[in-house]
């Protein structure tokens, strides 16, 4: 088999230990160890003049990044404005939120194409392309009219809705079009690939998706754990805590997260059961991300109001309810407060898989674990459904949820913790990338369409 060419908008910078907090990037990274890939994306970086950029390589542990710089422009109307300001509301059903706009719609079809020129040259013939995410659906039509006839899949990282609501994006149709260009298209839970092939099926086109959920590398996780517990980080954090519960939080700070939902919920455990009062505190971890779109600088604010206005209410001179920061922390770091949190508070609204779910349960200490909350409406759900699950939108389910775990018996979190460790184990990073690869080889290949 040829070299695995992986595409995706966000690239990790092979070198940096602090990443720009994301699970595309982790979970790809978990998947490609090992192999001899080339991973092609954006650079994070602006470009300086006019004209196709060149790309930039760095190989580490034999992983080649390839990276080209985008101008302005070009990231304003690709990625911030259509990728983030459209498709991520539109895929998270929050259509209300999409921002259309033609121009936007154009670049982003030129980014692709851009993309597309960049990468062929790149490319030999036995290789096998993985694009990834909604910033790239057009790309495979874009490689076919450039002659690429080599396997080409398609993984979504974010929930699909039903046509019913896909149908809002003008020229929907076309970018499901586009999507004929993949011999296989990847999605993140068994609804997501219903919902996509009804979309396909109602526009004529080849139902084509299949449910591959993502995961991480539990054992790699579990071991940065335990040394994460011994680092200075979480030795300050415990001793913080004088005793106190720790429910945590870790999201980027996206409205897809309910960040605000959950804080309502917070703030009625706090008010309903007040045998929890100075006994346990919130850590939300929320890095800031997108922070260029409006929607995200708008949630933001609303953060800081609802902090502060919940921790004034229920603050005692010695206890702070919340702790809310917006800074990224590096994930081995992450890695031993999640092994120190009691409960773990995961609820989005929507999610298309959501990683933070799994590296909690498997950092847990199977002598004593923590408990996960969770929404319905992550795509984590199906699999961890022995975690305490919640719809995220009742701010006294929350509260219910949160008394449930904080007071739990450790037989019930034994025995719940090791279900949904074997879950988490069942299926992988690796496992992941090999099944998708596999069924990708054995996929139809599509006959190139010659350029016009
Ligand atoms: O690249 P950014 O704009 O900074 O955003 C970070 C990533 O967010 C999204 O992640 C999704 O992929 C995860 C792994 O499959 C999944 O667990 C999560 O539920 C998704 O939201 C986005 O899809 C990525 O493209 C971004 O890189
Ligand atoms: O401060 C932070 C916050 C998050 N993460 C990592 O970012 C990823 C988030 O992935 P997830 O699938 O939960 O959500 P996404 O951000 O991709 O929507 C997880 O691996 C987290 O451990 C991190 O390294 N530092």
């Amino acid at each position: 088999m040829g070299r695995l060419i992986i595409v995706s908008n966000r690239v990790p910078s092979p070198r940096e230990r602090t990443q720009p907090a994301g699970g595309l990037a982790v979970g790809l990274r978990d998947a490609v160890r090992g192999g001899s890939s080339m991973w092609f994306g954006w650079s994070g970086n602006q470009a300086e003049g006019e004209g196709d950029p060149e790309p930039s390589f760095d190989t580490v542990d034999g992983v080649t990044y390839a990276t080209i710089d985008l101008t302005e422009s070009q990231h304003e109307g690709f990625y911030q404005n259509f990728s983030n300001g459209i498709l991520w509301p539109l895929f998270h059903y929050r259509v209300g939120l999409m921002n259309y706009s033609r121009r936007d719609w154009q670049i982003y079809l030129e980014v692709n194409a851009l993309f597309a020129r960049t990468l062929v040259p790149l490319l030999k013939p036995d290789d096998v392309v993985w694009v990834h995410d909604y910033h790239l659906f057009p790309l495979g039509q874009a490689l076919r009219d450039l002659g690429v006839t080599t396997r080409i899949g398609f993984f979504l990282h974010i929930p699909v809705p039903p046509w019913s609501l896909v149908r809002s994006l003008p020229g929907a149709e076309l970018l499901l079009e586009d999507l004929q260009a993949y011999d296989l298209i990847g999605v993140q839970t068994d609804e997501d690939a219903d919902n996509l092939n009804q979309s396909f099926r109602v526009n004529g086109l080849t139902e084509r998706a299949r449910a591959f959920p993502i995961g991480i590398d539990p054992h790699e996780f579990r071991a940065q754990a335990e040394a994460g517990v011994g680092s200075d980080e979480a030795e300050r954090l415990r001793a913080s805590l004088r005793g106190a519960a720790l429910v945590l939080g870790v999201d980027r700070l996206d409205y897809s997260k309910g960040l605000p939902e959950r804080f309502r919920g917070y703030e009625a455990l706090i008010a309903r059961y007040p045998e929890h009062r100075g006994k346990v505190t919130f850590l939300q971890v929320a890095p800031v991300s997108r922070g260029d779109v409006e929607e995200y600088r708008l949630l933001r604010r609303q953060l800081d109001e609802l902090t502060g206005r919940i921790n004034g209410a229920y603050a005692e001179f010695d206890w702070t309810p919340i702790r809310y920061i917006t800074r990224p922390i590096a994930r081995d770091i992450l890695a031993g407060f999640y092994r120190m949190a009691d409960v773990a508070l995961i609820t989005p609204l929507r999610d298309g898989m959501n990683l933070v779910a799994k590296e909690y349960i498997a950092a847990q200490d199977g002598e004593s674990p923590g408990v996960l909350v969770l929404s319905h409406f992550a795509g984590a759900a199906p699999e961890l459904d022995e975690a305490v699950l919640v719809n995220p939108y009742d701010a006294d389910e929350i509260a219910d949820a949160l008394h449930q775990a904080l007071t739990m018996g450790l037989d019930e979190r034994k025995a719940r913790w090791r279900k949904l460790d074997a879950e988490v184990r069942r299926t992988t990073a690796g496992s992941w990338a090999r099944d998708f690869l596999q069924a990708l080889d054995e996929a139809q290949a599509t006959p190139a369409t010659p350029a016009a």
